[in-house]
Parts: C-alpha cells; structure tokens; sequence
C-alpha cells in the first residue's frame, strides 16, 4: 500500500533555526543588537512549564537573549499588567509572550490588549490581527504562520486548491483559514457545530485539523491524494502525545502527512523566533518593511 510523504516539521524547524543565525549575526554587527524575548509563564501547569522551557532552549540555540518570569498562580492580574508595561519599555525585549492558558481570575483579553503591538510576537494582539485580515504586515500567529511555511517548503501549492480547516479558534483555526483564504485557497471552516464534517473534509485537497481530540479524523475523512496537517496534541491514557488525525489509518490515504509528535509542533516554536529576530529587525531599521 502506498504510503504519504511525512512532513518533517522536526528537520523543517532546525533550516528555520539556521536561516536566522545570519540575521542574527547582520543585527550584531550592523546595530549591535541582540534579539531579546520575554515569556511569562503565570502558575505551574505542568504542560505549560514544558512549552516555555523548550522556548527558552530555542532562543540558546539561536542566541536570542531571553527571560522566563514565573509568577505564582494567585498572581493578582494587576501585577501581571505592571510586568507587561515595564517590558513594553524594555528595550532588552523585542517580543513578549504570555504562556496560555492563564487562570481563571486573569483576563487573557486584557492581558493580551496590554501587549505593545511591535512586541506582541505571538501575533494575539487585536491590532495584529486585523492587520492579518486585511493583508496589512503583521506578526503573524506561531502556528497558522508555521503551518503556511510548511506547505511552501514542502512544495505544496495552495493557489486554487480547497482547504478545509477543522477548528475556529483564534489562535488556529481563524487565523489559519485566513492565510490559506490570502493565498488564493477556497476554503470551508469546521467546527463543532458543522453538520456531516466528513462530506466536507473528503472534498478537502488540504485539510487542517486543529480540534484536540484524538482520532477525530479518520480514513472516512481524507479524500486520496490529500495534504493532511495535524495541529491536534493530546495525550493517550499510556501518556503518549498524538494528532488529533488517526495517523496509521490515514497515512495510506493522503499525499503528505505532518505527524504529532514532530509536525507542527517544532514550526510553531521556530515561527516565534522568526517573529522575534523580525520585531528586533525594525527596531533596528534592518530587513523588509
Ligand atoms: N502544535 C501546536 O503548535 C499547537 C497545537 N495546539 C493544539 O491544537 C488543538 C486545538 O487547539 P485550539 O485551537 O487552541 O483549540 P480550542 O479548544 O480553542 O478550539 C477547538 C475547536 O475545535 C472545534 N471542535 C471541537 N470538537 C469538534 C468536533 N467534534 N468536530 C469539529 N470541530 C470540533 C471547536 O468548535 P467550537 O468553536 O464550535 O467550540 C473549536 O473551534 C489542541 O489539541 C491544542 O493543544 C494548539 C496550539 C498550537
Ligand atoms: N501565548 C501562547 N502562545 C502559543 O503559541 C501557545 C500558548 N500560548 N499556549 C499553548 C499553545 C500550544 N503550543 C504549542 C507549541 C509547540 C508545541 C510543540 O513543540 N510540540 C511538540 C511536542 C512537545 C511535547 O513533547 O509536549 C511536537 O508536537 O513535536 C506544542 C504546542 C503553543 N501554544
Ligand atoms: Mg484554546
């Protein structure tokens, strides 16, 4: 049986990683500046402490200066707005991100607002987004940003194909169903209230699963031929991380297939370093725009 080619976001992360080693390199010398990222981590959510320490490691890597500031749980969201406003004036940091989710007496709304939008290099912020929408320059979000980029280094062409996206969240659905739409895709957006998901997304030349729960996809979904990228992470009962898409069933189908652990995970992380060493590149007059 045939089997589809597996996007390798793993090996696609590391070239991302070396491409930025000569703009960083550029900002040393030509304005000797060091791209800086502050992540704030709010609680300790055992899943949410792993996220911002392999962010942490990234920027070693490149050699991006970076902070993690961890705040305790029962942080007041006042404080949690101070720690923003003194990095918004801290031109160390170039970007400043917010480790989702928060607690529940925390307005990620009112967190997110706060950011300045020349370091909100998550790409959360209102002022972002709609500049997205509107095919304005923007930080683009890590995810649908990471998604696009392995559709072009993958020589997967968008231009004219139907694009079903399985998932409206603001962070990954919506976003990525708009850069699909800017990139000449039709596209269909599913969600949990769409009726008869699988007659939409067996018409679907690229389907983006983007629910979080295992095995909502299944080989009944895929139309042959397909570019299935899996944004899914959950974990199985024996502790495993898997796609929301049921990998070995739908691998026999589709054309090209990110796996989880491994796919779109390590691009979302690289995509933030892009964003990083970009807001660090205006700062100081460097690059395109
Ligand atoms: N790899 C990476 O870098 C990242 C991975 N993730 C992972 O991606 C997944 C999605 O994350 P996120 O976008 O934040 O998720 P949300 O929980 O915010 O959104 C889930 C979406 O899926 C829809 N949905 C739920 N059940 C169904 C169903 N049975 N059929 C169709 N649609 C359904 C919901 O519909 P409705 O709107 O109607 O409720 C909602 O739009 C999670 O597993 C998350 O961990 C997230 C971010 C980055
Ligand atoms: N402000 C903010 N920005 C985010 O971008 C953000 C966030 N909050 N909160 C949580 C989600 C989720 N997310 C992931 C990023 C990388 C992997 C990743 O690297 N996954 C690895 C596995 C990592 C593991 O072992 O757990 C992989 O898929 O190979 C996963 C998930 C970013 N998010
Ligand atoms: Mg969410």
């Amino acid at each position: 049986m045939s089997s589809a080619q597996l996007i390798d976001g793993k090996s696609m992360a590391q070239d991302v990683k070396r491409e930025l080693a000569s703009r960083i390199k550029r900002l040393e010398s030509e304005a000797g500046v060091r791209p800086g990222l502050a992540v704030i981590l709010v609680g300790d959510d055992p899943a949410s402490e792993v996220y911002v320490r392999g962010k942490i490691r990234d920027c070693r890597d490149v050699g991006i200066r970076s902070e993690w500031i961890r705040l305790p749980d029962s942080n007041p969201e006042e404080d949690l707005l101070r720690q923003i406003d003194r990095l918004n004036e801290d031109p160390r940091f170039h970007g400043i991100l917010v480790q989702l989710p928060l607690p529940r007496h925390i307005s990620a709304e009112r967190v997110i607002h706060r950011i300045r939008p020349e370091k909100d290099v998550d790409g959360f912020h209102p002022i972002n987004v709609g500049k997205m929408v509107i095919g304005q320059e923007a930080f683009l979000p890590c995810t649908p940003y990471g998604i696009m980029e392995m559709l072009r280094r993958s020589g997967i062409s968008v231009a004219g194909k139907h694009a079903v996206v399985v998932g409206r969240s603001n962070i990954v659905g919506k976003p990525v169903s708009i850069l699909l739409q800017q990139a000449d895709a039709t596209v269909t957006l599913c969600h949990s209230k769409t009726r008869d998901l699988a007659a939409h997304t067996r018409r679907a030349d690229i389907l983006v699963v983007a629910v979080g729960k295992a095995r909502v996809i299944g080989p009944e979904h895929v139309k042959p031929g397909a570019v299935v990228i899996d944004v899914g992470i959950n974990r199985t009962e024996e502790g495993r991380l898997t796609g929301d898409v049921d990998f070995e069933a739908v691998r026999s189908i589709a054309s090209h297939i990110t796996p989880v652990p491994g796919g779109v995970g390590p691009m979302t992380r690289a995509m933030l370093l892009v964003n990083t060493v970009r807001a660090a590149e205006r700062t100081a007059g460097i690059g395109q725009g």
